[in-house]
């Protein structure tokens, strides 16, 4: 059953549509949602939270209506925004505490989930610095964790990736996929990058102008290629060599050759080579399209 269900949205802001009769409903699990800048994500983000009415169309978040139910939304969602919004002189821990607060906690048990979360994202060591000193990914994590200090069953991260290093990112998406996997809480990220989705969302919802493009499941993005991917220790030419003699169409890329699959004797032309050469096989699997090629297709 979709935790988010949105019929026909749009919303016309002077001189732009920034969605237009958007229909599509999200699953439980973790999902993209993927466009362009501009592309109307972050309103859509702000309309399901019940922060912006839309022109016109309706939604349903966790079963509740965006137009009556926004103050239930946001009590069993978490929010983490995209942009710098975090007040420089006071530490992650009074920052955190002071959004459970927020939400209704009361003081110890605030305190209390404070620790986790900021445990949970990695700054338990220097919770007690003042914010202001902190690099970005640090202060996205202090984002990331006061949309989760109030136990949300679902939460919208807008761009959480943002001006991070490759470390950073990949810090960042490892604790999404987490939050997803071991929390069981729902997620909808947003990123303009379809490729960084691909290894962490179950779904994945493409928006281009305010319009859908396309809405499914990432493993039918990635479908197999009816390639074979063949990677041997040492004798990669030789090996490459002897499947072209046999028939077959191969091409070396990286350390692997790439062989089309023509039905199942493939993998036994492959098997008698490697045995005929006496080469020792590392792995031989089906090659599968990365997201971001099915998309520029
Ligand atoms: N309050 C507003 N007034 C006027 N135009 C707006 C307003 N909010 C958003 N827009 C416009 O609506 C369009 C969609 O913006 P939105 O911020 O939702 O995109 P986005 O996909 O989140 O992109 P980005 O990642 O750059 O924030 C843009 O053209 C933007 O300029």
């Amino acid at each position: 059953m979709p935790i988010i269900t949105i019929r026909d949205l749009t919303m016309r802001f002077p001189g732009v549509t920034a969605l237009e009769s958007l229909s599509v409903g999200v699953e439980p699990g973790v999902t993209g949602l993927v466009g362009a800048n501009g592309a109307g994500k972050s309103t859509l983000i702000k309309i399901l939270l019940g922060l912006q009415k839309p022109t016109s169309g309706t939604a349903e978040v966790l079963g509740h209506d965006i137009a009556t139910g926004g103050a239930e939304i946001r009590r069993q969602v978490g929010f983490m925004p995209e942009y710098e919004c975090l007040p420089p002189d006071v530490s992650a821990t009074e920052f955190v505490v002071h959004m459970a607060r927020m939400s209704g906690l009361p003081a110890t048990a605030a305190r209390e989930r404070a620790a986790d979360v900021l445990r949970h994202v990695g700054l338990y060591e220097e919770r007690y610095r003042p914010i202001g000193g902190y690099s970005t990914g640090m202060r996205q994590k202090v984002k990331l964790a006061q949309a989760l200090v109030h136990d949300p069953r679902l939460v919208f991260l807008d761009e959480p990736t943002n001006g991070l290093d490759p470390r950073g990112r990949d810090e960042m998406l490892g604790l999404i996929r987490r939050i997803g996997a071991e929390f069981g809480i729902s997620v909808l990220v947003t990123s303009h990058l379809l490729g960084e989705l691909e290894r962490i969302c179950d779904n994945v919802v493409i928006i281009d102008g305010g319009k859908l493009l396309r809405s499914s499941a990432v493993s039918s993005f990635t479908e197999t290629s009816g390639m074979l991917v063949v990677e041997v220790e040492e004798g990669r030419d030789e090996l490459g060599a002897r499947l072209a003699e046999r028939g077959l169409e191969v091409r070396p890329e990286g350390r692997t050759l790439v062989v089309r699959l023509d039905g199942e004797e493939t993998y036994d032309v492959i098997r008698d080579g490697v045995v005929d050469l006496d080469l020792a096989l590392i792995r031989m699997e089906q090659a599968r399209h990365h997201i971001e090629e099915v998309f520029q297709r």
